[in-house]
């Protein structure tokens, strides 16, 4: 219509979550999510191993096989003082903490190694919606940003 400021333009909402589709699409949501991951998986006995880090006089040899030490502790850390930009950052450390037990245990039946199967088993399951739901919420916030001005 011609009536000033009855414009029927591209105006976008400039909030950071939009409803779409029934999902909340928050940008910002993944990081909450994560962290309630991290609770469930530290009150799990499966995870007692790898609350902290390794103890280097424990296992001597364990840097001989094990470049990139990780930990959910120093995990729990990372995203509490911010330092993980999205959820696949996240996950990329949860995983390294279960690759870096596949490469150091001596065989796949050790009772150490066998408790990450079940907690990465389980990371996984609960890990891929939250990288999903922050995927579609940044397109949805680049496609909203796309048509301003
Ligand atoms: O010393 C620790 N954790 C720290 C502690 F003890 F404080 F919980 N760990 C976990 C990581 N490791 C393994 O994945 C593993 C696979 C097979 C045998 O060990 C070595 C032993």
């Amino acid at each position: 219509s011609d009536t000033p400021g009855t414009s029927t333009g591209h105006r976008q909402r400039a909030q950071s979550s939009s409803k779409k589709r029934g999902v909340a699409l928050d940008v910002n949501a993944w990081r909450g999510q994560c962290r309630e991951l991290l609770r469930r998986m530290l009150e799990s006995a499966d995870s007692e191993p790898f609350r902290q880090p390794v103890d280097l006089f424990a296992y001597p040899d364990y840097r001989d096989i094990i470049d990139t030490p990780m930990d959910l502790g120093t995990v729990s850390e990372t995203l509490a003082v911010g330092n993980y930009e999205n959820p696949v950052e996240f996950a990329k450390d949860v995983r390294l903490i279960f690759s870096n037990s596949k490469a150091y245990t001596p065989n796949k039946k050790s009772r150490i190694y066998s408790m990450t199967l079940s907690l990465s088993a389980f990371f996984e399951t609960q890990v891929l919606p939250i990288i999903s739901d922050f995927k579609s919420a940044l397109r949805n916030q680049r496609r909203s940003r796309q048509h301003l001005s």
